[in-house]
């Protein structure tokens, strides 16, 4: 275990490491944030002893790091620098088998089998026997930078230091040499501090974060502790916006740019839309923030392309998703840029509306076929056909996450009030539907102009995708009807 205690020191006169205090135990990596000049680098070597400390106590096993002495200590701490001037004329084994001199007693050094064997675990860990007796400087920065790491790996010291080990490194070279790290973490007992620069990727393998800020810490934590918008925000000076890792319960950033989306003139109309025997088709200038239901890119995205094509009532293809984005290609559509719901009933038969506001307008477009509706409270209890009732709102202003949820949410409440006007019936159980058992629902925003925070019924955006989508349901619902006298 490793234990700091209001570590301070500089250089000369200047102080730049002010008062730091942690703990990191055994087998958990810390990783170390802060910007440029914070003084992370000055940290490590304070903890490494390279640099001494002003005042303040590093301690290993409840020992201080001033009372081991030089090869002692580099036995129980392996320190990878920023910079790697030294050993350019050596070949990668030999870079790699400098890491063992601590394990080297007497001017006569012997080497022994467990210093072989640890150069070779090393070299087999980073990847990099193929270039075992190539000159150093014969490799990439990448390669080299495996190198170093290997040389740190293969000093077998209980306490790691890394100065920015995934420094050039491609991204599946970064994930190999952190899951190799993490894992050595777990397995030997490691207790890893590492300063990163990409903050994402910290995020992702260090169990606790500290983020320096001018020599002080400005906090420290778990990852969802230190990862925060307002205070990346402050300390590195740059706007940026918090999400979800799609896999792991760690915070992610992304980093917003300080120029502007240039504002386009065109707005969503609900004369743009085309509506051909195959789809209702509308195609925005501009991308448009979506969050939907569809068949092809559901979830949240950008996309400039919406479908709602139709099919037949047979249409039942196991691979719907490939079929669906043949479709969109053989179209002359972009895949990637376009999002893609399906209907059986007759295109003709959407109801799109345009609703004008204070602060620009909304767009609601409805197809309903209702003939396999379902009461949901009993969908539970047997099999159900499909019957997809298709709503998308499009809005002309920018709607946050909350926003683009509770669009969903009132959507949903008004198709719903809808389908109970019209006494639409589940035929199974013969009580008032709430909607049919595929209904897909888009919300899609210009996310220029106004800004708007809320989408419930208070709000006036809530007020008009609430009776927009009822009167829109209420009109799709009569087209489908007539359709089905005929
Ligand atoms: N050898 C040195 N002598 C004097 N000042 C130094 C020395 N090394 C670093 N500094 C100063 O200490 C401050 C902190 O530097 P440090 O390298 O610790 O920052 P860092 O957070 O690691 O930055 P970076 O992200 O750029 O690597 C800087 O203002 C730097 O100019």
């Amino acid at each position: 275990m490793l234990k700091i205690t209001e570590l301070t020191g500089g250089y000369g006169d200047k102080t730049i490491v002010k008062g730091v205090s942690f703990e990191v135990p055994k087998g958990k990596m810390l990783g170390i944030l802060g910007p440029n000049g914070s003084g992370k680098s000055t940290m490590m070597k304070l903890i490494s002893g390279v640099l001494p400390a002003k005042s303040g106590m590093v301690e290993i096993e409840g020992r201080a790091i001033s009372e081991f002495g030089a090869k002692e200590l580099a036995k129980k701490m392996a320190v990878l620098p920023q910079l790697h001037a030294h050993a350019f004329a050596h070949t990668v084994r030999e870079t790699v088998s400098l890491g063992r001199y601590p394990h080297q007693s007497g001017w006569f050094a012997s080497w022994s089998h467990e210093d072989e064997a640890a150069v070779a675990e090393a070299l087999r860990l980073m990847d990099i026997q193929q270039y075992e007796h190539t000159p150093i400087d014969q490799l990439s920065g990448g390669e080299q930078q495996r190198v170093f790491v290997a040389q740190a790996l293969a000093q077998n010291a209980k306490i790691l230091l890394l100065d920015e080990p995934t420094n050039h490194l491609d991204i599946n070279h970064q994930r190999e040499l952190l899951d190799t790290i993490k894992r050595q973490a777990i397995e030997k007992d490691l207790t890893i501090i590492s300063i990163f620069h990409d903050i994402n990727l910290a995020s992702m393998y260090c169990d606790q974060l500290l983020l320096l800020d001018k020599g002080h810490v400005m906090r420290i934590g778990e990852p969802h502790e230190v990862v925060r918008e307002q205070d990346i925000e402050r300390v590195y000076q740059a706007r940026v916006s918090n999400h979800p890792h799609p896999e792991l319960p760690k915070p992610q950033i992304t980093l917003l740019p300080g120029v502007e989306r240039p504002r386009s003139a065109s707005a969503i109309r609900a004369e743009d839309f085309s509506i051909s025997a195959e789809m209702v088709l509308y195609e925005s200038d501009v991308p448009l923030k979506t969050v939907s239901s569809a068949v092809i890119n559901a979830g949240a995205g950008w996309y400039r392309t919406f479908i709602n094509r139709h099919v037949d009532m047979d249409y039942n293809i196991d691979d719907s998703l490939s079929e669906m984005t043949r479709f969109i290609e053989e179209r002359g559509f972009k895949p990637t840029d376009t999002v893609g719901m399906m209907t059986a009933i007759k295109t003709e038969h959407v109801i799109i509306k345009e609703f004008p506001s204070s602060f620009g307008s909304v767009v609601i477009a409805v197809t309903a076929g209702v003939g396999n509706a379902v009461d949901v409270s009993k969908a539970i209890e047997r099999p159900l056909g499909v019957g997809t009732i298709n709503t998308w709102i499009l809005v002309n202003g920018a709607l946050s996450d909350e926003a683009f949820i509770q669009a969903m949410i009132t959507a949903t409440e008004a198709k719903t009030k809808a389908l109970h006007q019209e006494g639409v019936k589940d035929p199974l159980t013969g009580t008032i539907a709430t909607g049919t058992s595929t209904d897909s629902c888009l919300v899609a925003a210009t996310q220029q102009g106004a800004i708007l925070p809320y989408a419930g019924p208070i709000t006036e955006l809530g007020g008009l995708i609430g009776s927009g989508v009822y009167q829109c349901t209420i009109e799709a619902i009569a087209l489908y009807r007539k359709a089905k006298m005929q």
